[in-house]
């Protein structure tokens, strides 16, 4: 028999700990995230998604800081605006800065892919909210990331475009498999797209859900149901309140 070890951890945290002005807002954090694994990472508002995000992405200089973390050398960030720099084009956006021989030959695919083939030579003002994030989708994928980090990526975007966008994030993801932490608010975002869900609370991963849900994801399935109704009670919704 042929034993295969299972493959390292792509991003490892050690007693993370974070704080602004003396006050804790992460607290000795430990977590291991498996190559490949898609986790988002729910929370009340204030309880530290997006500074666990960006000590990950390495922009938290500002914070008081302890304990370690491993990432892989490729990361991509994902924000909720798509940060295009008005005066360059879109296809000029997606490789400024890139080192790949192939770069624009790729970044006119990856536009294609997220539907923008027709707005390369277009400048970003021109473009809708939605059609700015897919641009910045292709942006993230185009450094081929070993990892992406994503903060509420569609968090400005109306209901429709928004489930348009979690199908494209689904499908780009499925065949590049990058290790993915997605920051949201949104419990159906987590349950359509993860493979895992953490609930941040006091500073602890107060919960961590394993999501084993065939794709493509039904809401009205009864572990969707389920789960849902479990992530809501412990974000400290009610059901039959509203
Ligand atoms: N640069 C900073 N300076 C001071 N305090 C900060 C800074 N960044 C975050 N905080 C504080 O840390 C806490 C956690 O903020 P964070 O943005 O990580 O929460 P979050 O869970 O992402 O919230 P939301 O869901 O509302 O976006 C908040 O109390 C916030 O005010």
């Amino acid at each position: 028999m042929t034993y295969h070890a299972p493959p390292p951890p792509a991003v490892v945290l050690t007693d993370l700990s974070r704080g602004f002005a003396g006050k804790a807002v992460l607290d000795r954090v430990s977590l291991q995230i498996p190559s490949g694994q898609f986790v988002a990472l729910l929370g009340e508002s204030g309880s530290g998604k997006t500074t666990l995000l960006r000590a990950l992405a390495d922009l938290d200089d500002e914070a008081e800081s302890s304990g370690t973390y491993e990432t892989p050398e490729s990361v991509s960030v994902l924000f909720q605006d798509a940060r295009l720099l008005p005066w360059l084009s879109v296809l000029d956006n997606l490789v400024l800065g890139l080192r790949r021989p192939d770069g624009r030959a790729a970044a006119l695919a990856l536009l294609e892919a997220v539907g923008l083939g027709d707005k390369a030579e277009v400048w970003p003002d021109t473009l809708s909210g939605g059609q700015k994030q897919r641009a910045a989708l292709a942006r993230s994928l185009l450094r081929e990331p070993a990892l992406l980090l994503a903060d509420e990526p569609f968090g400005a975007l109306d209901a429709l475009t928004r489930l348009k966008m979690q199908a494209l994030l689904h499908d780009l993801v499925r065949r590049r498999r990058p290790t993915v932490v997605l920051v949201t608010h949104d419990v159906d975002e987590a349950l359509l797209l993860a493979d895992r869900i953490l609930v941040l609370k006091d500073g602890r991963i107060a919960e961590d859900h394993a999501v084993r849900i065939a794709h493509p994801r039904q809401a009205h399935h009864p572990d969707f149901i389920a789960l849902r109704g479990r992530l809501l009670a412990s974000l400290g919704v009610v059901a039959g309140t509203v």
